[in-house]
């Protein structure tokens, strides 16, 4: 009986042992039903023995309602334990092998899923644009495919998928894959689909709801709900210039399709890149398309994490630091390069705040044993990550030699799952004939907790023209008039003014009456900018200005971003005034909340379950 958190060799999330047999593909019959938010089918497993030796297959469960498992080929029902649940980590499933000459099985699995499957979010109709139809979305990464599929949870093992989903007739379903043709029924609507190329079971992604379509580009379908979808249209009408210029930087796009999902506001994450369909936040919303770097974020995944994949989550880093370095060179060649280094640059600071809070666990290279990996997740594997790439691009002699290394570096692992050794061996024989890399302190880069032992040398022509800003309004007593104009701000982009806000943030408490002259000169309480919205009100709250308090309830009981919400509780349990409220705050909405939402904000706040 397994009562700890799995402890295996190749991943410390999961209790799996594709060593011994592995899962090879994965074919899905479910059934949604929204009345009692269980997901209820079959899926069939496709194993093949690794060690000849081995008579068992070990999956990742949790809250699983198994039924029946059987051999497909001879329907033999099949022997099998149910380890008791380890929290946050689900169930060992040990199912033995039936006797038979050949390494190849398929195994039936007929289960259905628990009503809190914490990769699950079921909402309510009032939780939706609309009002008046159920939503269902998932979220797999890191570790919540286990919830809703029996299966090998660890991003070591790659698998092409199939599915079957059926669900009421005016719903849409979606999932990361290609559809494969539909047919309505007078009980429901069957949807088929197919996902060809190999990939780990974060994932595996499905949507239910009732939704509307644009074709935004040749391979781009952008869905939400109706209320929504004009507006996400319009936002993301750039996705083909991102993804082209993404395949010039990393090769072919091998996924086919590019759709997007712009999700109702609980959504957890900023995106989420499930092949072929990336989720989003409607808090991308901005109207004038200043936060759409989070699509050019997820189109990079493309490449980085969903082709190339972190064996384990201790090796995140190799998913996300590489995301965001493509990320910003996708920018580079769109903007400018005084835009890519901008964003660098001004995010040292976002990266420094969290160094500061995390203390010791902030080196590149995590120790996951015992820790679920939504509480070791952080901004420190992205900033950190593609600091880190940035210096590796200037030891070795610039994007010129850095590019077509990255291209060498996915061609050669793609459709494989590798770990940071697997990089460091490949850039050191990559790069072999260049003696500066002898320069390059791996050690302490990938295992020394802290800010990044080099910074490079950005270009900070754009962080300049904001540090002026910065220094009027800081040094400026708040009597007359505001030494920032409303005119001159507009002429800003959005990011600059995003970084002047994060220097204001950093500085000490406002006194109100300056901040009052700020909401006006910035606009920031109508601002449709998240990002801004987000500063400001963490600004007001550092302030301490009682009047915003309740904007503030009012928003992170809207929006489940945890990018914001999460910030936002911590600052609210910090200030003595608020910290009761926060607390009430959170027990009577955290069943409105996702899993990770709900998971990690009551960490944040000292709550025991
Ligand atoms: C050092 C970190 C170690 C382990 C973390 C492993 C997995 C992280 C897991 O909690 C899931 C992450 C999912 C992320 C999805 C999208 C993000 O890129 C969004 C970033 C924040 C935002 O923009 O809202
Ligand atoms: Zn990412």
């Amino acid at each position: 009986m397994e009562t700890t958190p799995p402890l295996s060799d190749l991943d410390p999330s999961s209790f799996s042992k594709p060593e011994l047999v592995k899962v090879t593909s994965i074919d899905l019959n479910l059934n949604v039903n929204f009345d009692k938010k269980i997901l209820a089918g079959t899926v069939l497993l496709g194993a093949q023995k690794v060690d000849p030796k081995a008579n068992e297959i070990i999956l990742d469960s949790m809250k699983l309602n198994i039924l029946s498992i059987y051999d497909v080929e001879t329907k033999q029902e099949l022997s099998y334990e149910l380890s008791q649940n380890v929290k946050d980590f689900g169930s060992k499933l040990t199912i033995q092998l039936p006797k038979k000459e050949s390494n190849n099985f398929q195994i039936g699995i007929d289960y259905e899923t628990s009503p809190d499957a914490t990769g699950l979010q079921w909402l309510s109709p009032s939780e939706t644009a609309g009002h008046k139809h159920p939503y269902l979305f998932s979220q797999f990464q890191p570790t919540h495919a286990r919830s809703v599929i029996p299966c090998q949870d660890t991003p070591g093992v790659k698998t092409p998928y199939k599915a079957t989903i059926s669900a009421p007739q005016e719903f849409t379903v979606l999932m990361s894959a290609l559809q494969d043709g539909s047919k309505t029924l007078p009980t429901g609507k069957i949807s088929h689909f197919v996902q060809k190329v190999p990939m780990p079971s974060y994932l595996i992604a499905i949507a239910v709801g009732v939704m509307e379509s644009r074709q935004i580009g040749p391979r781009t379908t952008v869905w939400s709900e109706k209320e929504l979808i004009e507006e996400s249209a319009y936002e993301f009408a750039n996705t083909e210039h991102q993804l082209k210029t993404a395949e010039d930087l990393c090769g072919p796009y091998v996924w086919g399709k590019y759709d997007l999902l712009v999700l109702p506001p609980s959504f957890p994450y900023g995106g989420m890149e499930n092949p072929c369909l990336t989720f989003v936040t409607p808090t991308l919303l901005a109207g004038d398309r200043s936060l759409a770097n989070v699509i050019a974020h997820e189109i990079a995944h493309s490449w980085t994490g969903n082709l190339v994949t972190n064996r384990n989550f201790e090796h995140f880093w190799l998913n996300e630091g590489f995301t965001v370095f493509i990320e910003r060179k996708i920018k580079g060649r769109l903007e400018s390069l005084q835009s890519q280094d901008f964003d660098a640059y001004t995010h040292l600071s976002v990266l420094r705040e969290e160094v500061n809070r995390r203390g010791k666990h902030t080196s590149l290279v995590v120790d996951l044993k015992g820790t679920h990996p939504d509480e070791a997740f952080s901004i420190i594997p992205y900033e950190k990550g593609q600091t880190f790439l940035r210096y590796l691009e200037s030891v070795i002699g610039g994007p010129a030699e850095m590019e077509p290394f990255l291209r060498s570096y996915f061609e050669q692992y793609k459709y494989q799952s590798i770990d940071t050794d697997v990089f460091k061996n490949y850039f050191k024989k990559y790069f072999a004939n260049k003696q500066e890399i002898e320069k390059i302190d791996w050690q302490t880069w990938l295992h020394a907790p802290g800010m990044p032992p080099v910074v490079p040398n950005y270009d900070k022509t754009l962080a300049i023209i904001c540090d002026e800003f910065f220094d009027k309004y800081n040094k400026w007593d708040g009597t007359g008039e505001s030494p920032i104009t409303s005119k001159e701000v507009q002429k800003l982009m959005a990011s600059q003014q995003i970084y002047i806000l994060q220097q204001i943030l950093e500085a000490d408490p406002q006194p109100i009456d300056k901040l009052k002259q700020l909401d006006s000169v910035f606009n920031l309480d109508q601002t449709k900018n998240a990002e801004l919205l987000f500063l400001w009100l963490r600004i007001c709250l550092k302030a301490q200005w009682k009047d915003k308090i309740d904007a503030m309830f009012r928003w992170i009981n809207t929006v489940g971003r945890m990018k914001y919400v999460r910030p936002l509780y911590r600052d609210l349990f910090k200030w003595e005034f608020t910290r009761r409220r926060a607390i009430e705050n959170f027990k009577a909405n955290r069943q409105n909340m996702m899993h990770v939402s709900a998971f990690t904000i009551a960490k944040d706040l000292n709550i025991e379950k």
